[in-house]
């Protein structure tokens, strides 16, 4: 926590204080004092985080630590009880959340076909017909769906339906890209399309948050790991540091294999 002292006072319609440190990193996430209570219970209770507005941020937790509700928080789906959130200068609301996607562990898909599940939100965006039909052919084999453009999107398997939720979510050029267990129990060649896409899209300035359980996969990923335990952030570290020398018992236990309750 910064002392009071180096808290600088927001200036009018900005979210929250800003501390020294986050005038160094421009476009920052900061989240700070943030609480959600529901059912007479704390779910989440972040005092501060301050996240780098280009790394692939991996948040890791036990079952139930509020890694998803932090994510709905950020993505503005639950509204906090107290506390904010912020990218830049700018609090977090409709503005914020035009610039973010979301992929979800169940993908939501509309019944039509694959290639009219990206059209939808291509028609939303500025662009000719014939520029949104040459970006959603790109996109389509960027996730390898080149093929399928005409088949029923509820016809595709668990990965290629993940892959096509990736690729409506990109669809949007996101600045952040949000991914909830987005490859829980995918086949792996599906695993490693998402997160080869994932890593090529945070190289293109696209900020990731991605929640996983699977040790493997967040060091593939993460430059930076965030843990929950009970809704509170135990620590926030480089990944290269975290996995070697964790500094909460938390994450100590949960990276050596033992069940964290
Ligand atoms: N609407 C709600 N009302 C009350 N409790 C809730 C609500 N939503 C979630 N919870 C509880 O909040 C806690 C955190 O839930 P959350 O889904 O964020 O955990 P998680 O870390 O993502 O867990 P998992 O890894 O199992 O998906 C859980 O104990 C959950 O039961």
């Amino acid at each position: 926590m910064p002392d009071a002292a180096s808290v600088i006072p927001p200036k009018p319609g900005e979210a929250g204080p800003r501390t020294p440190r986050d005038r160094i990193l421009p476009g920052a996430l900061r989240i700070e004092r943030l609480v959600l209570e529901a059912a007479g219970k704390t779910l989440v209770n972040v005092e501060k985080l301050t996240l780098d507005p280009h790394s692939v941020t991996v948040i890791m937790g036990p079952n139930g630590a509020g890694k998803s509700l932090l994510l709905r928080l950020v993505h503005g789906l639950i509204a906090p009880t107290r506390g904010w959130i912020s990218w830049g200068e700018v609090a977090s609301g409709e503005a914020t959340r035009s610039t973010q996607a979301m992929v979800f562990q169940k993908p939501v898909l509309l019944r039509r076909s694959v290639a009219a599940n990206i059209d939808f939100v291509l028609r939303r965006r500025a662009g000719t017909k014939a520029e949104r039909r040459v970006r959603r052919d790109e996109l389509l084999a960027r996730v390898g769906l080149a093929d399928r453009a005409e088949q029923p999107a509820r016809l595709l398997s668990g990965g290629e339906q993940q892959r096509l939720a990736l690729a409506r979510a990109l669809a949007t050029r996101p600045k952040v890209l949000l991914l909830d267990e987005a490859t829980a129990s995918l086949d792996p060649a599906s695993v490693q399309m998402i997160e080869q896409i994932v890593l090529a899209s945070s190289t293109e300035q696209t900020k990731i948050i991605f929640v996983t359980h699977d040790l493997g996969q967040a060091r593939r990923l993460a430059d930076d790991v965030a843990f929950l335990h009970h809704g509170q952030l135990t620590e926030h570290r480089p990944a290269e540091a975290f996995f070697a020398q964790p500094t909460s018992e938390a994450a100590k236990a949960y990276l050596s294999g033992r069940i964290v309750l």
